[in-house]
């Protein structure tokens, strides 16, 4: 689905993502773990395009990717949710999903899944997406990614700063969507348990360079929580 080959990245003189490879496959959660200011951010925006490659490439559903604008990236099938949400707080919750729908062609309605998925949405659909709570605008963030229909969904950090009980509600709707067998996910976190019990394959980094790296259900005996602590 998604293949990166030695990706390197840089602002000005310092060299940020050196040389990463690795592939992201479809039906699986692939999580990205690192502290802070290892790169992960700027790895995502190399992804969508917001940063530009300074070497290396990447592929998307057997297309190079490597110098598309980040509008055609979205067009072509990837959905992102950044850190931070950044939905927008004067639009409605309906507005807020209409806009993710305006990038698809030939649909108007807000696909049922995205209800089923955080029931809340239907229940404040309209209500302004800045009166909603944190967990819920995660919710809604992630409801407008997946109205685009993306064959890859990318999350930053979507648990950050969110209530357990929606962390729960958003760990299960990440799981149903990896089960659906109809996209791929990237999902950048660093809290380990959540990382844990979503990943297929993790990618853990550290300064630019994956340092460790394998399928999920083998974290525990790979020391990847002991080594995102040190
Ligand atoms: N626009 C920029 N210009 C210069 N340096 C930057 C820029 N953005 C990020 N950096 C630096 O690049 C490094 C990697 O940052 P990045 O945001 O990718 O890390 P991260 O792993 O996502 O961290 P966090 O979890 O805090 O978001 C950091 O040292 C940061 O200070």
């Amino acid at each position: 689905m998604l293949k990166v080959e030695s990706l390197h990245q840089a602002y000005g003189g310092s060299h940020i993502l050196r040389g990463l490879s690795f592939e992201v496959k479809t039906g699986e959660v692939t999580t990205l773990l690192g502290r802070n200011g290892v790169g992960k951010t700027t790895l995502l925006k190399s992804l969508m395009g917001l940063v530009k490659t300074r070497e290396g490439s990447m592929s998307f559903d057997g297309r190079d990717i490597t110098h598309l604008p980040p509008h055609e990236r979205v067009k072509a099938g990837i959905g992102y949710v950044p850190q931070g949400r950044e939905i927008f707080p004067r639009l409605t919750v309906e507005e807020n999903l209409l806009m993710g729908l305006a990038t698809r062609p030939g649909s108007s309605k807000i696909p049922e899944r995205i209800f089923e998925m955080f029931p809340v949405l239907a229940k404040m659909m309209h209500r302004r997406g800045g009166d909603l709570s944190g967990g819920q605008q995660q919710q809604l963030a992630i409801g407008r990614a997946l109205a685009m229909g993306p064959k890859l969904l990318i999350l930053d950090e979507p648990t950050e700063g969110i209530q357990p009980s929606i962390i729960k509600d958003i760990e299960r709707a990440i799981r149903m969507l990896a089960q659906t067998g109809e996209m791929a996910i990237l999902l950048v976190e660093q809290y380990y348990d959540f990382a844990e019990s979503l990943a297929d394959q993790y990618l853990l980094m550290e300064r630019g360079e994956f340092i460790m790296r394998g399928r999920g259900e083998t974290m525990p005996q790979d020391g990847v929580r002991e080594a995102l602590a040190v």
